[in-house]
């Protein structure tokens, strides 16, 4: 087996903000492997684009007090600022959330994706840098042709005239692949994709999501996307990381975690999938801790139809269901997933069947109870 191609260690990022620090991410952990297709998903306001933004160094106002990110075997919170800046945008590409403010709104389509091509040729710089000399070298006949190419890649039938557009003359849909094709042109190894295509229609959205799949399955880039939706991550991802309120409370293979759900909040997010018979999900009732004073035990417990009183006093450090599938909860057993994690001790508990198939609630179902207890 190859090494993966990101380790993301033990990572905690704080902000100061007026009520104190906010301590958003606590303690997270996740691998992606070469070529792989993995998901980070959790409710808005969890931490997944400040996940996301310190993988990428864009987050200037943040401390990393804790962790490590190793792309490639090199520690990212280890390199200098030109050097994560020369990374960035050629190594590891990003499609943002928002394609209106990524966007530049006073350059056309095709000024930019030349601007970023021309770029690639200057390895020391970052964009803004380059940007600032300009340094001209290739044609600009290629540039133009090369951009048009990929305006075409992203299945956009009048590329010439795309490229010659405008952001604000497109449609949110034709923006979305416009961000995709920008940030294929460097031929990126790491791709993050930030929730493209929430701002568009489900229509719209299925065709971007089955094309970003399609693109780099054949360019066999590492991929790690962000969804609040766990339908969206189930289509899309090979493993899936699950998040709340800056911690990864269950991470598993996509079939496993779909199989053999262990965490409550996870469950939860299953439930919130919308059905094709309602056309709505339950969601899961309160809303996230304050991270400027969030609990020191569970972060989830004030919202768990499952808590125990350990589940307030003792931390959940994330134990071990079975290889590549761990969960961060007191309501079963298992070994540590990570070394440095020894709390343990908690008995296993039947929390009952699933509740998203659930018909007899309390139910002696162990299916929590049997993924758990390991010796
Ligand atoms: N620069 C910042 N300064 C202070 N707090 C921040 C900053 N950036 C993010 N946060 C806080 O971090 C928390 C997580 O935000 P984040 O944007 O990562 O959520 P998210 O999971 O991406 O949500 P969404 O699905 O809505 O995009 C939020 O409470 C947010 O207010
Ligand atoms: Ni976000």
């Amino acid at each position: 087996m190859s090494d993966p191609i990101l380790e993301v260690r033990n990572l905690h990022v704080n902000f100061d903000t007026h009520e104190g620090t906010a301590e958003v991410i606590n303690g997270v952990d996740f691998t992606i492997e070469q070529g792989e297709t993995a998901a980070l998903v959790g409710e808005t306001g969890c931490g997944k684009s400040v996940t996301v933004k310190s993988l990428m160094g864009l987050l200037p106002s943040a401390t990393i007090p804790e962790g490590e990110i190793i792309y490639k075997g090199q520690n990212m919170l280890e390199l200098s600022e030109s050097e994560i800046h020369a990374r960035r945008g050629r190594e590891m590409s990003m499609i943002m959330q928002d394609p209106m403010t990524s966007l530049n709104p006073v350059l056309t389509v095709g000024e930019q994706m030349v601007d970023v091509l021309k770029w690639q040729g200057q390895p020391r710089m970052s964009l803004t840098e380059w940007l600032r000399d300009k340094l001209k070298s290739g044609s600009e006949a290629e540039y133009r042709q090369r951009a048009v190419e990929m305006l075409s890649e992203v299945e956009i039938s009048a590329p010439e005239r795309v490229f010659e557009s405008y952001p604000v003359e497109l449609s949110g849909g034709m923006r979305q692949r416009v961000l995709i094709a920008i940030a294929l042109l460097s031929e990126p190894d790491f791709l993050i994709a930030d929730e493209p295509g929430t701002a568009l229609d489900v229509t719209t959205e299925e065709k971007v999501l089955d094309l970003l799949d399609e693109l780099v399955e054949e360019r066999d880039t590492s991929v790690l996307y962000i969804t609040h939706d766990l339908g969206v991550a189930r289509e899309v991802s090979d493993y899936i990381n699950v998040m709340y309120a800056g911690e990864i409370v269950e991470q598993a293979p996509t079939a496993d975690l779909f199989a053999d759900p262990h965490h409550p909040y996870t469950r939860g997010l299953l439930r919130s999938i919308p059905t094709l018979a309602t056309g709505i999900g339950e969601g899961i009732e309160g809303h996230l801790p304050d991270y400027t004073d969030p609990p020191r035990a569970c972060r989830f417990a004030d919202r768990c139809p499952h808590a125990e009183p350990e589940c307030r006093e003792t931390y959940p450090y994330p134990r071990e269901v079975e290889s590549d599938h761990n969960a961060a909860c007191h309501l079963f057993d298992g070994p540590p997933a990570h070394e440095r994690h020894v709390d343990l001790g908690a008995e296993t508990v039947d929390i009952g069947p699933p509740p998203w198939e659930a018909t007899d609630a309390g139910s002696e179902s162990d299916a929590v109870a049997d993924g758990g207890s390991q010796t």
